[in-house]
């Protein structure tokens, strides 16, 4: 998989080189670009931003240094042909999937991130200030499929944090970059469950001991004992998981705790 990302602060997204992530781009799994989106402006101060129509505080990104670097992206991905004139309007048939970090989009869940994973490459446009000119949206979709996408329903002062974490969720999920693609199986999410505790050694430490069924070796009961758990954790911290969970094995009854 190939995935851009244009941010006007790109060592914020460094994290992306080191660790799983790192290793995946060095085995050639994942190819990572990140392009500084300064780097599409021509006046002496690199300007991204002015001030909103309508006034209000703060000020917006500005459209032109936003096209010339998707259009840069475009060209990366493949999408055109690099000797695209200036706008060189609608392209291929398959539009390169965009994904723009707002506070307003569709919030971000582990089954987007599967569905993201199948991709063959991925563009993320880091918004800053007050957001990015909504032109830009509406120039983009003729060219990428634009998927406005939030972290979560709180407000942070840019994409990029999300762009990380979308950029881990996703890439984790790539053939290849997680050892033992079994530990993708049972985590948190991956069927609509809370994950089940985890314990290692010592078995007895500091007056807590490690529940005796999983030094049993009987691995029936632990399977049993593991659903029961990510029943109950998630019956106890986000009911709301469980309308769409496999949670055949109990009754509402043992679902409350
Ligand atoms: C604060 N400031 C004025 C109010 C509107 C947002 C703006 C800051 N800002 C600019 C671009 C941008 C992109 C994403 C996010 C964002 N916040 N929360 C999320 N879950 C996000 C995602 N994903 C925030 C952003």
């Amino acid at each position: 998989m190939r995935i851009d990302v244009v941010s006007i602060f790109p060592d914020y997204l460094a994290p992306l080189r080191l660790s799983l992530l790192g290793r995946a781009q060095e085995d050639g799994l994942l190819d990572l670009a990140v392009h500084d989106l300064r780097d599409f402006t021509f006046d002496r101060h690199r300007t991204v931003d002015d001030t909103p129509y309508g006034g209000g505080a703060g000020m917006v990104m500005k459209a032109e240094p936003w096209a010339l670097a998707l259009e840069q992206v475009l060209v990366a991905q493949g999408a055109v042909a690099g000797n695209a004139g200036h706008d060189a309007g609608p392209v291929a048939a398959r539009r390169p999937v965009l994904i723009v970090p707002s506070p307003a989009g569709a919030v971000f869940t582990q089954a987007m991130a599967y569905e993201l994973a199948e991709e063959p490459t991925l563009a993320f446009a880091c918004g800053r200030y007050e957001g990015i000119d909504e032109r830009v949206l509406e120039w983009a979709e003729q060219r990428f499929e634009v998927r406005p996408v939030s972290l979560g329903d709180y407000v942070l002062n840019g994409g990029e944090v999300a762009v990380m974490a979308m950029v881990e969720a996703i890439g984790r999920l790539l053939p290849g970059v997680v050892g033992n693609p079994e530990s993708l199986v049972e985590e948190s999410h991956a069927d609509g469950l809370l994950e089940y505790p985890v314990y290692t050694k010592p078995s007895s430490w500091r007056g807590h001991d490690v529940p005796e069924v999983l030094l049993s070796g009987n691995h029936g009961k632990i399977a049993s004992w593991r659903l029961e758990q990510q029943l109950r954790r998630t019956a106890a911290r986000r009911p709301e998981l469980l309308d769409g969970a496999d949670a055949a094995p109990f009754g509402k009854a043992e679902r409350a705790v």
